[in-house]
């Protein structure tokens, strides 16, 4: 199984690279794990509504530009669906067993992701209502993922 992440903006904060370099790591037992970044659009503080909507327009498209029609695209969104760790898990291997061989997840910018990439995700994913960085966030979907392959082979990983 192929597992991407296509995330918006540099990661800069070593902890949090050494957090994902682990997560990373453990991944490489159960599939190709693999983090694209695309730039995020450079703006000033305050911006008028349609420029925010313009600058999520071109992240938009940098991030669409990385995705192929046969992946199954998860948009993380704070107002899509939250799910429990095992459900997610099951979704997952539900995934595989029919064939969806590339999982894509998509973390946006700072202003969020434009509508074109919530239309393309297959569904999209809450961690709650709480707004993380999109830095943070990496690492908590890196983390839940693994969780995710180690509940599916039951291992005393998860409790
Ligand atoms: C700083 S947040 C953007 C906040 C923006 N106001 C919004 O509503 O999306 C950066 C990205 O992290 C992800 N994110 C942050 N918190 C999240 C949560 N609780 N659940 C799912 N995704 C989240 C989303 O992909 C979001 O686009």
């Amino acid at each position: 199984m192929n597992i991407k992440l296509v995330v918006v903006g540099k990661l800069k904060e070593k902890y949090f690279k050494a957090g994902i370099d682990e997560y990373s790591k453990r991944l490489s037992r159960f599939c190709k794990f693999r983090i694209i970044e695309v730039p995020d659009e450079k703006a000033p503080e305050s911006l008028s509504e349609s420029e925010m909507q313009d600058v999520m327009d071109k992240e938009g498209t940098r991030i669409l530009d990385k995705i192929a029609d046969k992946e199954y695209v998860y948009a993380l969104a704070i107002l899509g669906k939250e799910r429990a760790s095992e459900e997610f898990a099951k979704e997952i291997d539900k995934l595989a067993t029919y064939g969806h061989s590339d999982i894509t997840f998509v973390i946006g910018g700072s202003l969020g992701l434009a509508p074109k990439v919530l239309k393309r995700a297959d569904t999209q994913i809450s961690f709650g209502r709480f707004t993380l960085p999109h830095q943070l966030m990496r690492l908590v979907l890196t983390e839940q993922i693994y969780r995710a392959f180690m509940i599916n082979e039951g291992s005393p990983y998860h409790k």
